[in-house]
C-alpha cells in the first residue's frame, strides 16, 4: 500500500502528454489532491520525480488507486482511445463502487462512449465521456471540454470541469453538452471542423506561395497579419508560428524539410462517417480528410506525378489583390466547414436524443481548444438571435460575409483550377454554397436516373404523389408506392 489512504478528491489514469498535463493542472487548483496511475509505473515515477510541486498520491496498482480516492471517488482516463480505455475501464469497475464516477477524457467514439456508459451504469458506478481539447498546452492551462453523461454526475464533476477549463471571456470553455455519448460526439465534430480549418489554412498557404513566390517567412507575416482581423484564431496564429521556424541543420524553412504526408488519428474520419450515416453533407471536413489520405500514397503520387497539367504558365498580376481573395476565400470556405460541423451537430442531437445548446457549444469552443477563435462569439450570437436557424451560413452576419467574400473566393478557385494547384477544401466549400442556394439542382435527372434503371419512383414540382415511368414500356407515367 501507499499509505495514501483515501486522501484525493480526484484522480487521473493515464499519465502520457495529455493525462500527465491534466493532473497537473487538477493539482494546480486550490482545495485539489490528484492521484495519480499508469499501466507501467515508470511515467507514474517519471511524472512524480518531475514535479513534485503537484503534491501527487501515486498508485502502483488500480486496488491502490481506488483506496487513495475519498469517495465518492472521481477519476478521470485519459488514455490511448478504443481498447486502451476499455481495459481500463473494466480494472476500475472491479475496485470503485456505485455512485464513484469514471471519465473517459480520450478521443473515445461517441458510440463506444455510448456503450460503455449503459455498460458502466449497470453497476451503479457513473460515466461520464467528456471530450477534451486543447493539447498539451491546454491541458495544463485550461482546456476546452465538453462532457457528456448524467446530470446527477455533472452535479459533482461540474466544478470540478470548470475550475481546470480555459476561461474565455470570463466565462468556463465547460458545459453539460448532454447525455451518455454526446460529450464524444461535440468532440468529433470539433476535431472535424478542426481538419477543415487546418487543411483550409494549408491550401491559403499553397496559393499564395505558388502564386506570388513569397517565402514561407513572408507568408507567416501575412497569417500574423490576418490573426489581427476577422480570421483571428489560434490555427492561424500558429500557422504563422511553423512558417517562421527555420531549420536549424539545412537553414531551411522547417516547412520545407517536412515531409508532405499527412497523419491522422481518426476523429476526422469518424466525422465523415458519422456525417454519412446521418445523411449530412460535411463536404469541407470530407475532403479535409481525403486531402490527407492523398498526401499519404506516395507510391500513387510518384506514378502520377508525369501525368499532365495545365499548358499556359500561372501568373499572378496583383499580389496583394491576390492575397485579399485568398483571405476572403479562406473565410467564407471556413463559415461552410462551420455551418456543416453544426448540421451534424443537430442532425446527431435528434438522431441519439440529446439536447444540445449549439450556442454554448460555440461558447465553449472560444478558449482553450484547437479551433478557438474570435469568429465563434458571431456563432453563438447567430443562435441566440435565431435558435431554429436552419443553416449557420444564412444568419445575417455570415450571409454579409459571405457576399462580401463569394467575388474573391470565385477568382480563388478558379485560379487554382486554371493553375493547376489543388485546393479541394476551398473548391467543395464553394460548390457546396452554390448547391444550397441553387433554386433548381440536377438531382431532378438522378431521380429521373433512379427510376430508368431501377424503378426508385419520383415526386413531380407540379403535385402531390409518388410517380413511376414505365421506362420499359410505353413511358407512359403511372402513380407509384414510394421506394426513396
Ligand atoms: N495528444 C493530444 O494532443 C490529444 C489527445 N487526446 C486524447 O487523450 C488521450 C491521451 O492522449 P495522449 O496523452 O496523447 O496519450 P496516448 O494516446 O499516446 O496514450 C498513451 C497512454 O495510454 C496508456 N495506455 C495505452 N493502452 C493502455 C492499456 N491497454 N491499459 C492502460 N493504459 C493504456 C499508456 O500507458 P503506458 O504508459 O503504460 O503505455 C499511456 O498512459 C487519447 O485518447 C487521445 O486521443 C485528446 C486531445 C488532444
Ligand atoms: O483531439 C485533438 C485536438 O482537439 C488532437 O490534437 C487530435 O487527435 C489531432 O488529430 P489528428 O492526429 O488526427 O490530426
Amino acid at each position: 500500500m501507499s499509505g495514501n489512504e483515501a486522501q484525493a478528491n480526484i484522480g487521473v489514469v493515464g499519465l502520457a502528454v495529455m493525462g500527465s498535463n491534466l493532473a497537473r493542472n487538477l493539482a494546480s487548483r486550490d482545495g485539489n489532491t490528484v492521484a495519480i496511475f499508469n499501466r507501467s509505473y515508470e511515467k507514474t515515477r517519471g511524472v512524480l520525480d518531475a514535479h513534485p510541486e503537484a503534491g501527487f498520491l501515486p498508485a502502483e496498482t488500480y486496488r491502490e488507486f481506488a483506496d487513495t480516492l475519498a469517495k465518492p471517488r472521481t477519476a478521470i482516463i485519459m488514455v490511448k482511445a478504443g481498447a486502451g480505455t476499455d481495459a481500463v475501464i473494466d480494472e476500475l469497475v472491479k475496485v470503485f463502487e456505485p455512485g464513484d464516477i469514471i471519465v473517459d477524457g480520450g478521443n473515445a467514439l461517441f458510440t463506444d462512449t455510448i456503450r460503455r456508459e449503459k455498460a458502466v451504469r449497470e453497476t451503479g458506478i457513473n460515466f461520464v465521456g467528456a471530450g477534451i481539447s486543447g493539447g498539451e498546452e491546454g491541458a495544463l492551462n485550461g482546456p476546452s471540454i465538453m462532457p457528456g453523461g448524467s446530470d446527477e454526475s455533472w452535479v459533482t464533476l461540474g466544478p470540478i470541469l470548470k475550475s481546470i477549463a480555459a476561461v474565455a471571456e470570463g466565462e468556463p470553455c465547460v458545459t453539460h453538452v448532454g447525455h451518455d455519448g454526446a460529450g464524444h460526439f461535440v468532440k468529433m465534430i470539433h476535431n472535424g471542423i478542426e481538419y477543415a480549418d487546418m487543411q483550409l489554412i494549408a491550401e491559403a498557404y499553397d496559393l499564395i506561395r505558388r502564386g506570388t513566390g513569397k517565402s514561407p517567412a513572408e507568408i507567416a507575416d501575412i497569417f500574423a497579419e490576418w490573426n489581427r482581423g476577422e480570421l483571428e484564431s489560434y490555427l492561424i496564429e500558429i500557422t504563422a508560428e511553423v512558417l517562421r521556424q527555420v531549420d536549424a541543420a539545412t537553414g531551411e524553412p522547417l516547412v520545407d524539410v517536412i515531409l508532405d504526408q499527412a497523419g491522422a488519428k481518426g476523429t476526422g474520419a469518424w466525422t465523415v462517417q458519422t456525417a454519412l450515416d446521418l445523411g449530412i453533407p460535411v463536404s469541407g471536413i470530407a475532403e479535409a480528410v481525403f486531402a490527407r489520405s492523398l498526401s499519404s500514397k506516395p507510391a500513387q503520387r510518384a506514378a502520377a506525378a508525369t501525368l499532365p497539367g495545365p499548358s499556359a504558365a500561372w501568373t499572378v498580376d496583383d499580389p496583394d489583390a491576390f492575397v485579399e481573395d485568398v483571405r476572403r476565400a479562406l473565410y467564407a470556405s471556413k463559415i461552410v466547414a462551420y455551418s456543416q460541423g453544426f448540421d451534424e451537430i443537430v442532425a446527431g442531437a435528434a438522431e441519439y436524443g440529446w439536447s444540445i445548446q449549439k450556442g454554448e457549444i460555440a461558447k465553449i469552443w472560444r478558449g482553450g481548444c484547437i479551433i478557438r477563435a474570435q469568429f465563434l462569439n458571431r456563432i453563438t450570437e447567430a443562435y441566440a438571435d435565431d435558435p431554429s436557424l436552419v443553416a449557420l451560413l444564412t444568419a445575417p452576419y455570415f450571409r454579409d460575409a459571405l457576399a462580401a467574400s463569394q467575388e474573391s473566393w470565385r477568382r480563388v478557385v478558379v485560379a487554382a483550377a486554371q493553375a493547376g494547384i489543388p485546393s479541394p477544401a476551398f473548391s467543395s466549400s464553394l460548390a457546396y454554397y452554390d448547391g444550397l442556394r441553387a433554386d433548381r439542382l440536377p438531382a431532378a435527372l438522378v431521380q429521373g436516373q433512379r427510376d430508368f434503371f431501377g424503378a426508385h419512383t419520383y415526386k413531380r414540382v407540379d403535385r402531390d404523389g409518388t410517380f413511376h415511368t414505365q421506362w420499359s414500356g410505353d413511358r407512359t407515367e403511372i402513380e407509384a408506392q414510394d421506394t426513396h
